[in-house]
């Protein structure tokens, strides 16, 4: 039987690990609190992350890093992506040998402009080809209710990703495979910066023509930088491009989203942080994206007013006189 050790047993990690269990894979999920892992093996539900949702018996919580790790023939990374490098420097020396690596994160490293691969690769020190990235339209509450779902598993080594594939598809989850890692990774960090600004525009009260535009433009920049990073254009018209920022851009459910709303509708920065339980990854990577598009020579407009928004305390009426009034431009360039 495949094992796969869950780092991270937030709503994502949680859901995952129900999707690898169904799949037919032994899943130890670790998480940093014993008593929420007590919790979880008692009464089989995660009550914090994901309430009312009934976990397969496949499923085993732990709060110790190394019985997660222990025999596991995938390991799933999945906690904020700031906190990747501390934590997987810690859990390093207790993987299993020849483990395969697999990224649910959508981050930027702040400071680095490093993607997750490539803090895995390096803090591992691991070759990419043990490192994956598993990416797309995934809102955990709806693939945690079984709902229909594709995503991408995305590795430089076609048979690795082949091999995810295998242990993580179901009846209700489909992955593709991809070796574009740095597409995938792309379509994943920047759609949820994208998905802040979409946010705005909705509290803001504008309608669907302006949230259409924030999405269409806002993939023209995810490939604009891609492009200049060598990534593969198709990749973002994919499940992990266009795909994930439709439902990001489009959900409820999204945290970025919700926190652009909330943003939008004029709460301030503390008091929208105080109002997001859990991880908006776009709040922070905004300004990692921002930095990689700097550092590729990427012209990244809706990424910067996002950053001057929440970042710099732009009011989001002038952020965006500023971006409808700047010079005009061919569509593709
Ligand atoms: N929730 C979703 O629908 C999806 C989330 N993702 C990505 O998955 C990643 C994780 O997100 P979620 O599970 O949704 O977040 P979450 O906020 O639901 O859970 C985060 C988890 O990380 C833990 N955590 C927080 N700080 C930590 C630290 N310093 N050290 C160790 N653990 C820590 C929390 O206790 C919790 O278990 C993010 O990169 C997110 O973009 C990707 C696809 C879907
Ligand atoms: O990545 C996601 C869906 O694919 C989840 O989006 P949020 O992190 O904005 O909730």
């Amino acid at each position: 039987m495949t094992k796969a050790a869950v780092f991270g047993n937030g709503s994502w990690g949680t859901a995952f690990a129900m999707v690898l269990a169904d799949a037919g894979c032994e899943v130890s999920l670790w998480g940093r609190r014993a008593e929420l892992a007590k919790e979880i093996n008692a009464t089989r539900v995660n009550p914090d992350y994901l309430p009312g949702v009934e976990l397969p018996a496949a499923i085993t919580a732990t709060a110790d890093p190394a019985e997660a790790a222990h025999d596991a023939d995938f390991t799933v990374l999945v906690v904020p992506s700031q906190t990747l490098r501390g934590n997987l420097a810690a859990w390093a020396p207790m993987l299993a040998p020849d483990t395969v690596l697999v990224s649910l994160m959508k981050g930027v490293e702040l400071g680095t402009a490093k993607r997750m691969s490539e803090v895995i690769t390096e803090v591992a020190d691991v070759p990419a080809e043990r490192v994956a990235v598993l990416t797309g339209p995934n809102l955990a509450k709806e693939i945690a209710a079984r709902q229909p779902a594709a995503a991408v598993v995305a590795c430089v080594d076609e048979t690795v990703a082949q091999r995810i594939q295998t242990a993580c598809m179901t009846p209700y989850f489909r992955p593709y495979t991809n070796t574009d890692v740095v597409g995938c990774e792309l379509g994943g960090a920047v759609k949820n910066v994208i998905g802040l600004a979409v946010g705005i525009a909705n509290g803001m009260g504008l309608g669907d023509n302006s949230k259409a535009t924030l999405i269409t433009r806002g993939l023209a920049e995810t490939t604009r930088l891609g492009l200049a990073m060598g990534a593969d254009p198709l990749t973002f018209s994919g499940l992990a491009g266009l795909g994930d920022l439709v439902a990001t851009c489009s959900s409820p459910l999204s945290r970025n989203n919700t926190f652009g709303t909330n943003l939008g509708r004029g709460m301030t920065l503390q008091e929208t942080i105080a109002a997001t339980k859990q991880t908006a990854e776009g709040v922070k990577s905004c300004e990692s994206v921002l930095d990689l598009g700097r550092r590729h020579g990427v012209d990244m407009p809706i990424t910067e007013t996002v950053v001057s928004i929440v970042h710099d305390g732009k009011p989001p009426i002038v952020a965006l006189k500023e971006l409808m009034s700047r010079s005009a431009k061919a569509e593709r360039r």
